[in-house]
């Protein structure tokens, strides 16, 4: 997806908006959702771990460094879930990929203000970040349905 803006000269510029992507890590049939600690309007909303993809770096790359930062885990990437989902009047794009935990490592909350192991039937029961509903309605089939 490519955005359009008009340069100094008058003319139309492209330029690529900014990828952020996010792990939805599965495991035992339920997705790991992660509170925002900052900005103020979003602290205490709920996300997927992750963040911006760095100039050179791959999607997954980031990915598998975010998760270290966030949550000092190792993971695996998988496929997508959802759709991209524009964000900022288009000039960031979220990317949400399916993830594993590797080697038994368990996740803690370095950067956020609390973690939580949700089903299927709990998904509703955080507030997201508005950007994620459309990846959270993808991820439902993908989780167990019970508690
Ligand atoms: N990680 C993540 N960010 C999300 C999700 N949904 C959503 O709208 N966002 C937004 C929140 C932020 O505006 C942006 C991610 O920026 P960030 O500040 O977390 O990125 P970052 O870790 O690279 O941090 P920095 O470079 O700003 O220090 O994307 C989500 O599910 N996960």
């Amino acid at each position: 997806m490519r955005t359009e803006r008009i340069s100094a000269s008058g003319q139309p510029e492209r330029r690529s908006p900014k990828v952020v992507v996010g792990a939805a890590i599965i495991h035992d049939g339920r997705v790991l959702a992660c509170a925002r600690t900052a900005p103020p309007e979003v602290a205490g909303m709920w996300e997927f771990p992750g963040g911006k993809v760095e100039p050179g770096e791959s999607e997954t790359a980031a990915l598998v460094r975010e998760c270290a930062e966030e949550l000092a885990v190792r993971v695996e990437i998988g496929d997508r879930v959802g759709r991209n989902v524009r964000m900022a009047h288009g000039r960031s794009v979220l990317k949400v990929y399916a993830a594993r935990l590797l080697y038994g490592d368990e996740p803690k909350a370095l950067e956020h203000s609390a973690m939580r192991w949700l089903s299927a039937a709990e998904l509703d029961t955080v507030t997201w970040l508005p950007a994620d509903a459309p990846i959270v309605e993808a991820l439902r089939p993908l989780l167990a349905t019970g508690r």
